[in-house]
């Protein structure tokens, strides 16, 4: 049984076509990347799967375990996201970030083992101006991660990464859908595909 199935999801905005007709399946416990040309529509199609835009046409549908409830309903403690703009809050603490979306949770993620992971131990009491972009994404990942979320929604998550952070994001990922998370992934990053179950290719205009 998948955990999450669209169907037939399409978005213009006014005159651009945003994202083609699409339909897929998304299985509990497997990474799925998702790939094609700049302006096919990969972000949009994780808006759309996270509730938090509406398709013109189709249909995002949850399974258990997801509750039967609108996706956008879902965030944090179901679904995690790391958005292409990061959104961490700026007054927080990175360790008061992550302590936000788990502060409803009873079974989360080691914080520190978390930060360790993905080597942000020394910067877990600076706020998001005090570090880098690259560790403000990594940060980013972090608090997805932390809730233990059913599924996880993944906006360029490499994109500020050297090569040997962008493994320490993609391992720390696939460790998650090894766990039982869904991961879906929207990247250019060719390392992506080393750690993915399967690809979906958007097409292009
Ligand atoms: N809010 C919006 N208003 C108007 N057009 C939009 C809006 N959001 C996205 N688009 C357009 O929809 C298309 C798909 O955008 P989207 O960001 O989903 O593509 P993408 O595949 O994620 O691109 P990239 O790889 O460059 O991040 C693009 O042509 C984009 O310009």
């Amino acid at each position: 049984m998948s955990l999450v199935t669209l169907t037939d999801v399409s978005k213009s905005y006014r005159r651009t076509l945003a994202l083609r007709p699409v339909s897929l399946e998304l299985e509990p416990g497997e990474l799925v990347a998702l790939a094609g040309p700049s302006g096919s529509g990969k972000s949009t199609l994780l808006m759309i799967t996270g509730g938090w835009e509406t398709p013109d046409t189709g249909t995002v549908t949850p399974h258990p375990p997801l509750p039967d409830l609108p996706m956008a309903e879902l965030q944090w403690d179901h679904v995690g996201f790391v958005p292409q703009s990061i959104g961490l809050f700026d007054e927080l603490s990175i360790t008061d970030n992550l302590a936000f979306p788990a502060r409803a949770r009873e079974d989360t993620a080691d914080r520190e083992k978390l930060l360790e992971t993905l080597d942000l131990a020394k910067f877990a009491h600076r706020r998001p101006a005090q570090i880098s972009r690259g560790e403000q994404q990594r940060a980013a990942v972090a608090r997805a991660l932390v809730t233990n979320p059913t599924l996880v929604l993944a906006d360029e998550p490499t994109s500020h990464q050297d090569r040997a952070h962008a493994e320490l994001v993609l391992i720390r990922l696939r460790a998650a859908a090894d766990a039982g998370t869904t991961v879906l992934v929207a990247s250019h990053d060719p390392l992506l595909t080393q750690h993915a179950d399967r690809t979906i290719t958007l097409a292009g205009a």
